[in-house]
């Protein structure tokens, strides 16, 4: 077979005790399989090794990789090397890649199956254990232990302990890495609540449930969306309740704050409590055991449980919705999550992770598409859905990716969601700025609450108080003043 025709490559340590002739069978026996193998990445832990004669080669070129290893039985010296070494060059690969997983230490075989499993190698990729027994002759098999099997033993670990933390702390824009840093000490703090801002599609659910739940060392994160709180249950939901202390309550009920016991209370919207959940709330807060006296019950009861609040809403506006000393209360330690358009320069690898999260079918590229095009429309965007606003890019590609749409789906893709997005950022305008509702009342009143739209779309459009004041040449204090409606 010509090496033009053969478009598949072999990827394999050197062994070192076999040498050449393990390289030469494991080729014949892929040969046999149908395997047209045309190129070798030869990994070489030293110089020197010896290569097989050319003559055995016959049309497959082989490439030599040295990989320098100080301990080839060291796991993370392994995946290191291969991360760095080999995986760059797989970029350049057409057709079948085929990794034999037998040359070498117990723990290079271990590196290519989590990298496989972690989708390190192109979609297609092959894995065989080739064995050569002293007695007898020599095999290849395909290594019979699917990519899913792997996955669904991660993400059941990951469910009953979500330690791994989903943001990059090494972030390259200097926003988003201020606000990690600040949550990750502040998280370290036992029983401080902690408060975090940020715009819709952020990502705050996400890390709280993951890194501060990991950071907290409380793998236990119960969350609470507190605007699906009903209004008539919701001391009762949060706080439990003991058996007949309504009609309905035919047995006792435990509450989401015992439920959450030894973990962390998770308050999404926290400003959407009913007053009278706050007001108990601030019983809570005020003590360091965490007691809270469920409905109904006359004994009180102890959560150990760590509480952490978010909002979308600005640090003005939550503190005109909560109860003053709720608000004192959980606003102790607080945290702003820059919006998306404030860290254009971490945009490629949220993009990346959403595409990857959102990957349904193993037809998809692995990678997130990129290109100019991209990088300009992503980048001038004001990305006012933030997360969400990859998530619809993301499912508009791969619903044209997937529908057999032609080779153009890139492109018509992605002036299918530039338009999706200008309907949107139309909508956050009204929304932010009232359009065509001018409210009721006296006149001064409707000055006052223009004022504040003004105001808060000022904020919006400028992405921050400081910057918008130096924009509209306005103080900053009279801006914040306006945003929260308070007359000068
Ligand atoms: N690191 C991440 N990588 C990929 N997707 C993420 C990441 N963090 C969050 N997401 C996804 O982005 C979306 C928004 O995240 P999340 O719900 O945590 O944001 P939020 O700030 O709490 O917003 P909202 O209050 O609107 O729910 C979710 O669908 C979530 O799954």
């Amino acid at each position: 077979m010509g090496a033009r025709e053969a478009t598949e490559t072999l990827l394999m340590w050197a062994s070192v005790g076999g040498g050449p002739a393990v390289l030469c069978d494991v080729l014949r026996l892929l040969r046999a399989k149908r395997a047209r193998i045309g190129r070798v990445l030869y990994l070489m832990q030293a110089e020197g090794m010896p290569l097989p004669a050319k003559a055995d080669l016959g049309d497959v070129e082989l490439e030599q990789v040295f990989v320098p290893l100080s301990d080839p039985t060291h796991h993370t010296v392994i995946h290191e090397a291969v991360r760095a070494r080999v995986l760059p060059r797989l970029r350049s690969l057409d057709g079948v890649l085929h990794i034999n997983v037998s040359a070498g230490t117990p723990a290079m075989h271990a590196v290519w199956l989590v990298l496989h499993a972690g989708g390190a190698f192109p979609e297609g990729t092959r894995l065989w254990s080739a064995q050569r027994p002293k007695h007898g002759d020599s095999r290849i098999d395909p290594v019979e232990f699917p990519i899913r099997t792997y996955l669904a033993e991660i993400r059941r670990g990951a469910a009953a302990n979500p330690s791994e933390a989903q943001y990059d702390p090494d972030c390259r824009s200097a926003a988003r890495r201020y606000a990690l840093e600040t949550l990750a000490r502040y998280a370290r703090l036992p029983r401080a609540p902690l408060l975090l801002l940020g715009e819709r599609g952020t990502g705050k659910t996400r890390l709280v449930e993951t890194f501060v739940g990991h950071l907290k060392g409380r793998s236990n994160v119960v969350t609470v969306p507190c605007g699906t709180l009903d209004p008539n249950l919701a001391m009762s939901q949060l706080f439990g309740h003991v058996k007949g202390s309504f009609t309905g309550a035919d047995k006792e009920h435990a509450g989401f704050l015992a439920q959450a016991q030894g973990g962390v209370l998770f308050l999404d919207e926290v400003q959407d409590l009913e007053a009278r959940v706050q007001r108990q709330l601030v019983r809570v807060l005020q003590d360091p055991k965490r007691r809270f006296r469920p409905v109904g019950g006359t004994e009180e009861k102890e959560a150990s449980a760590e509480i952490v609040c978010a909002s979308h809403l600005s640090l003005e506006a939550l503190r005109a919705r909560l109860d003053t000393d709720l608000f004192d209360r959980v606003s102790l330690l607080l945290v702003e999550i820059p919006p998306l358009r404030e860290c254009r320069e971490d945009l490629r690898e949220d993009w990346q992770r959403v595409w990857r999260e959102a990957r349904s079918s193993g037809e998809l590229p692995q990678d997130a598409p990129w290109n100019g095009a991209m990088a300009q429309a992503l980048g001038k965007s004001p990305l006012s859905g933030n997360l969400r606003d990859l998530q619809r890019l993301a499912l508009i590609l791969m619903a044209r990716a997937t529908g057999g749409t032609g080779g153009r789906w890139l492109e018509e893709g992605l002036a299918e969601w530039q338009a999706l997005q200008a309907r949107f950022e139309a909508v956050e305008r009204k929304d932010v700025q009232g359009e065509g509702d001018l409210g009721t009342g006296t006149w001064n009143e409707r000055v006052e609450a223009f004022k504040q739209r003004l105001a808060r779309a000022a904020h919006n459009e400028h992405g921050s108080y400081v910057a918008a004041a130096e924009a509209l040449a306005v103080s900053e204090r009279a801006l914040r003043e306006h945003a929260k409606g308070k007359k000068e």
